[in-house]
């Protein structure tokens, strides 16, 4: 096990304890103030937990006096070999993109120019080569947030932290940042903070869901998501999720229905088993089936219409639908009215098992 985590931050009422497999990625969920920064906080050295111990591949970073325990431990952020990467991205204003990332291996002892060619290495990795010479005053938010991605790997850190690393983001950009953090994340050890259920099933093998301090619900990432037991997972997941086989650069499901959408690294082969996955918001609901433009449609029958804080989850099956009010008044639904949902190809995420 590379991360043992098992402590206590008593006057924030957290106390909890999970561990990280080699190269895993586990996710975060909560509501606000259920603890998720702090664990992070304690993982990073930022915060000194009042019991228990954090452990990263057999050396204690902190550790508290028990009885009969090891010997108190707190080692410093910076010799922790973590990374932590938070909402925005925090360059270094007067050193270039190159340098920026280019620091961890120089603080490392490697000298200036192969440190520079690990480097432009890491910077490829996240598509950002062409902002080498750039300062950080001169990157989008979203360019930025890349750089400094690269910047904590070229670190070689052990493991790596990320607090909600797109949440500062325009929406516009973050699936394509999504994609390359699922690529550069795939052989790292990570804990992810979001709150966002399509970054936890896209991003994270596994979820901890903590409310109020402690751990609510744990498990592999897509079967939290597809059977939440917790209220907050059941209310945070929601998720369309269709599953079936590549086909044609298209999903075809078990009963028939076909699905376009935008295929994820590793892209799926002809045959290959995937999973459809799109929001609820993102899909709309009509009566008879919509014309124009290219629309994935599925005819379905509403089997349940729920209320929920702004706005109305309409479900048909397997499948869900978020809409206004105003939209199940118009259209009339109701359990049992037959009706399309329509969803766009680049809203539905495509991967494969
Ligand atoms: N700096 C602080 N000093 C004292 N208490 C804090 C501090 N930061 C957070 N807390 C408290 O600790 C508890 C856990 O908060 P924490 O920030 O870890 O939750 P979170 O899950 O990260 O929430 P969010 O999603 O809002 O970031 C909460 O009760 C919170 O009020």
């Amino acid at each position: 096990m590379t991360l043992l985590y098992d402590a206590g931050v008593t006057d924030r009422g957290v106390d909890v304890s999970f561990e990280v497999a080699e190269g895993e990625t586990v996710a975060l969920l909560g509501p606000n103030g259920a603890g998720k920064s702090t664990v992070l906080s304690v993982i990073a050295g930022l915060l000194r937990p009042d019991r228990g111990e954090v452990v990263l591949d057999g050396r204690a970073l902190t550790r508290r006096p028990s009885k009969g325990a090891a010997p108190e431990a707190q080692v410093p952020p910076h010799d922790r070999h973590v990374a932590l990467l938070a909402q925005e991205a925090l360059l270094f204003p007067h050193l270039d993109v190159r340098d920026n990332v280019a620091f961890g291996p120089r603080s490392r002892g490697l000298g200036r120019e192969p440190s520079r060619g690990v480097a432009d290495r890491w910077l490829a990795e996240v598509g950002a080569r062409d902002l080498a010479a750039r300062k950080p005053g001169e990157l989008s938010g979203g360019q930025a947030q890349r750089v400094a991605v690269a910047r904590a790997l070229a670190a070689e850190p052990r493991l790596l932290l990320l607090d909600e690393p797109m949440a500062a983001l325009d929406v516009a950009v973050t699936p394509a940042l999504r994609q390359m953090l699922r690529r550069v994340l795939a052989d790292q050890t990570v804990v992810l903070i979001t709150h966002d259920a399509l970054d936890a099933l896209l991003l994270a093998d596994r979820v901890l869901v903590l409310e109020g301090g402690r751990v609510v619900e744990e498990g592999p990432s897509a079967q939290v998501l597809a059977q939440p037991r917790s209220a907050f997972a059941a209310q945070l997941a929601g998720l369309n999720m269709l599953t079936g086989i590549w086909r044609d650069e298209m999903v075809v499901t078990e009963d028939g229905r076909t699905l376009a959408g935008q295929a994820l690294d590793p892209v799926p082969t002809t045959g290959d088993a995937v999973v459809a996955v799109f929001r609820p918001h993102t899909v709309s609901i009509f009566l008879e089936p919509p014309g124009g433009s290219p629309r994935n449609v599925l005819a379905v029958s509403v089997t349940d219409v729920e209320p929920q804080a702004g706005h109305v989850r309409v479900r048909a099956g397997d499948l869900t639908a978020d809409v206004t009010a105003r939209a199940v008044a118009e259209l009339d639904l109701a359990p049992g009215t037959p009706a399309y949902f329509a969803v766009k190809a680049n809203e539905v995420s495509v991967y494969a098992t």
